[in-house]
C-alpha cells in the first residue's frame, strides 16, 4: 500500500474508526443495547451500596439503636446488591466480548475480501508486508478498540452517570464538587493525546515498516544473500527498529508522567475538597446529626467514579493505537474496488479486436499507441518486441487489469471487453503467467484453484498441458502435496501445472505471458506441442521472448515502443530485410549459439 495511507492522524482517524466499529457491530446491535440496559441496572445496584451504608450509619450505628434484625437486613442488602451488580457486569461483559470478537471476524473477512477485489493498479504500489499487517495485525488491534469502547468506556460512562445522580440525591453541593473530576480527567486525557498522539501514529507507521522489511527480505532472500546485502539490510532494519523504540519511549514516558499520577492527584484533591466542604457545612452541629453516613456514601461513590475513569485513561494509549489501526483498515476498505460489471455479455467464440488501442499508465506517457488488430476465433497470435515495447501491458489490458479510456477500443466477440460479465469473462479468459504461482497444496488443488472439477476434467486439462506424464510419476499422483511455492517441482513442471490450471477452466481465449522464459528446451517442446494441440480449439495469444515458442503462430505481432511495426506469419516476417522480427530472430540465434542450448538462450533485450 502506498505510504500516504499510513499517515492517518489520530484526530481525523477517530471518526473513521467509529464508523468502522459501528458498521461491523450492526448485526449485534440488539446485544449491545441490551448490554447497555443491564449495565445501567448493575450500576444502579452498585450505587445502592454506599446509600444503604449511609442509611446504616446514620440510622443505627451513630444513634446506637440496636435494631439487630433491620441492621442485619441492611448488611445483607449491601452484600446482595454488590454481588448482583458484579454478576450482571460479568455476564454482560462476556456477552460484549462475543460482540467484539464477532465484529472483528466480520471486519477481517471484509478486509481480505476487499483486498482480493482491488484493481491491479493498486498492487503496482502495494507493499505486501504492509497489506498483510493491515489484514491481520490491524484488525486484531480493532478488537482492542471494541473491548475498550464496549467494556471500559460504556461501563465507565454508565457508572459515572448513575453515581453522579446518586450523589445529587444525597447532596447536590458535594456532587457538584465531585463532578469537577470529569472535566479534569478529560483535560488530562486531551493533553495526553496531544502530547503522545504523533508518537503513537509514528510508532504504528514504523512497526508497519518493520513488517514490510521483514516480509520483503524473506521473499527476496535469494537476491539478498547472493548480492551480499545481508549486512546492509540488517543496518537498515536496525535503523527503523531504533526509531520505533524512540517513538515508543515518548509514548511510554507520556503515559508514566501524565496518566496515573495526574489522576491520583485529581482524586485526592477532590476528596480533600469534599471533606472540607462537608466540614464547613456541618460546623456547629451535633455529631449524630453530622451525617457521617453522607460522607461515607460520598467517599464510597467517589471511589467508584474514579476507578472507571482511571481504567479509561490508563488504557488510553492502547485506545489511540487501536484507533489508528481502525482508521487504516477503514482507509483500505474505502479503496475503490476493481469494477465488476454484471451484464448479459458472454464470450462465445473468442474473437478479439483491437481498434486503435491507446493506453498510458500515467498521463502524457503513452505505452501503447494506436494498436489495431483483428484476431479470429481459434487463431494463434504471437506477440514479440524488445523490452519495454508494451507486450505485457497489452496482455494486462486483455485481462482487464486496467480500465480503458474508450472501452470500444478493445472488444471480444463484438462487445467491449470492459462490459462483459465478470464471472463469464474470467471463465472465458485463461492466463499462464511468466512466474507460475503455486500454492502449498496438492497438484489437484493447484489445478482446480477451488473450482469444483471432476477427475476427468482435471486429467483432461493436465493431458492437454502435457503435464499428465510427470504428475503420474509423482508419489501420490494428483494428491501429491507440493510444498510452499511448489518447491518440490522443477520450474518447467510448475509451468505445465500453471498451463493445466488455465486450461481446466476451458477458456475461449488463452493468454501466455512469457510462459517459456524460464524453462529448458525439452519442457519448451512439451509446451509447444501442447499449444499445437490446442490450435483451433481456442484463441491463443502468447507473448514470448523465446521466439521458438511462437514460431508456429498464425501471425506474429511485432511491437516497438508501443506501436505495431510488423504483423504476419514467421516466414513472411523473415522476408523483410532489416525487419525488427528478423533481427530479433537472428540475434537470438547468435545468442543461443554462444550460450549453447540453455534456458537462458532467449532473445537478448534489443
Ligand atoms: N504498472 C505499471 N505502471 C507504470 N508503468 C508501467 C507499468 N508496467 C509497465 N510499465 C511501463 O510500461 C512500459 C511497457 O512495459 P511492458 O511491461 O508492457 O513491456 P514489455 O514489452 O512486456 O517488456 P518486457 O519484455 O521487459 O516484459 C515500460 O516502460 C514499463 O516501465
Amino acid at each position: 500500500m502506498s505510504s500516504h495511507n499510513d499517515n492517518t492522524s489520530p484526530e481525523s482517524s477517530t471518526a473513521q474508526a467509529a464508523r468502522l466499529l459501528w458498521q461491523a457491530a450492526q448485526p449485534d446491535r440488539r446485544t449491545v443495547l441490551w448490554g447497555l440496559a443491564w449495565l445501567i441496572l448493575a450500576a444502579g445496584l452498585d450505587a445502592a451500596g454506599p446509600v444503604l451504608g449511609k442509611y446504616f450509619i446514620d440510622r443505627y450505628l451513630l444513634p446506637r439503636d440496636p435494631m439487630l434484625s433491620t441492621m442485619a437486613a441492611l448488611l445483607i442488602g449491601v452484600f446482595i446488591t454488590g454481588s448482583l451488580a458484579s454478576l450482571l457486569r460479568y455476564w454482560q461483559l462476556t456477552r460484549l466480548a462475543g460482540v467484539a470478537m464477532r465484529s472483528v471476524l466480520r471486519i477481517r473477512e471484509q478486509v481480505y475480501g476487499h483486498v482480493l477485489r482491488l484493481p491491479m493498479s493498486f498492487f503496482d504500489q502495494a507493499i505486501t508486508g504492509q497489506l498483510v499487517s493491515r489484514v491481520t495485525n490491524d484488525t486484531e488491534s480493532v478488537k482492542q478498540l471494541y473491548v475498550q469502547v464496549l467494556f471500559v468506556m460504556l461501563d465507565a460512562m454508565v457508572m459515572l452517570g448513575i453515581m453522579l445522580v446518586t450523589m445529587a440525591l444525597l447532596d447536590v453541593r458535594l456532587m457538584l464538587i465531585s463532578a469537577v473530576m470529569v472535566p479534569a480527567v478529560v483535560a488530562v486525557v486531551v493533553g495526553y493525546g496531544r502530547l503522545s498522539g504523533p508518537a503513537v501514529a509514528r510508532t504504528r507507521e514504523l512497526r508497519s515498516q518493520l513488517n514490510a522489511q521483514t516480509a520483503e527480505s524473506i521473499g527476496g532472500m535469494v537476491a539478498l544473500q547472493a548480492t551480499g546485502a545481508t549486512a546492509r539490510y540488517g543496518e537498515r532494519y536496525a535503523e527503523v527498529n531504533q526509531a520505533h523504540y524512540d517513538s515508543r519511549l515518548i509514548e511510554v514516558r507520556a503515559n508514566a508522567w501524565l496518566l496515573r499520577p495526574a489522576l491520583d492527584l485529581i482524586h485526592v484533591l477532590v476528596l480533600a475538597v469534599v471533606i472540607a466542604a462537608w466540614g464547613a457545612q456541618s460546623e456547629g452541629l451535633a455529631l449524630d446529626a453530622l451525617q457521617v453516613g453522607l460522607l461515607y456514601a460520598f467517599v464510597g461513590s467517589l471511589g467508584r467514579v474514579t476507578e472507571p475513569l482511571i481504567q479509561l485513561t490508563m488504557q488510553f494509549s492502547q485506545l489511540q493505537q487501536a484507533t489508528v489501526s481502525a482508521a487504516r483498515v477503514h482507509t483500505l476498505l474505502t479503496q475503490a474496488q476493481a469494477e465488476r460489471p454484471h451484464s448479459t455479455g458472454q464470450v462465445t467464440a473468442g474473437a478479439v479486436s483491437l481498434r486503435e488501442l491507446d493506453f498510458a499508465y500515467q498521463a502524457e506517457q503513452p505505452i501503447l499507441k494506436k494498436v489495431t488488430l483483428d484476431i479470429a476465433p481459434g487463431e494463434f497470435i504471437g506477440i514479440v518486441g524488445p523490452t519495454g515495447s508494451g507486450k505485457s501491458t497489452l496482455l494486462s489490458l486483455l485481462l482487464r487489469y486496467y480500465p480503458l479510456q474508450d472501452p470500444a477500443q478493445l472488444c471480444v466477440d463484438g462487445q467491449p471487453l470492459g462490459w462483459l460479465d465478470e464471472d463469464a469473462f474470467r471463465q472465458a479468459v485463461g492466463l499462464v503467467p511468466q512466474e507460475p504461482f503455486l500454492m502449498a497444496g496438492s497438484v489437484r488443488d493447484n489445478i482446480a484453484m477451488g473450482r469444483p472439477l471432476s477427475q476427468e476434467a482435471l486429467e483432461l486439462a493436465a493431458t492437454q498441458a502435457g503435464a499428465s506424464g510427470f504428475i503420474a510419476r509423482l508419489s501420490e499422483g494428483y494428491d501429491t502435496v507440493l510444498g510452499e511455492g511448489g518447491a518440490r517441482l522443477a520450474v518447467g513442471e510448475k509451468q505445465l501445472i500453471a498451463i493445466a490450471r488455465a486450461l481446466a477452466g476451458q477458456p475461449k481465449i488463452l493468454l501466455l505471458d512469457e510462459a517459456t522464459s524460464h524453462i529448458d528446451t525439452a519442457t519448451e517442446q512439451v509446451v509447444q506441442q501442447a499449444l499445437q494441440a490446442l490450435r483451433g480449439k481456442m484463441t491463443l495469444i502468447a507473448v514470448a521472448h523465446r521466439l521458438s515458442t511462437i514460431r508456429e503462430a498464425d501471425r506474429i505481432l511485432v511491437l516497438q515502443q508501443g506501436r505495431v511495426v510488423e504483423c504476419g506469419p514467421h516466414a513472411a516476417l523473415m522476408q523483410i530485410t532489416d525487419g525488427v522480427y528478423r533481427r530479433l530472430v537472428e540475434l537470438q540465434q547468435l545468442h543461443e549459439d554462444e550460450l549453447g542450448d540453455s534456458p537462458e538462450g532467449q532473445a537478448p533485450p534489443a
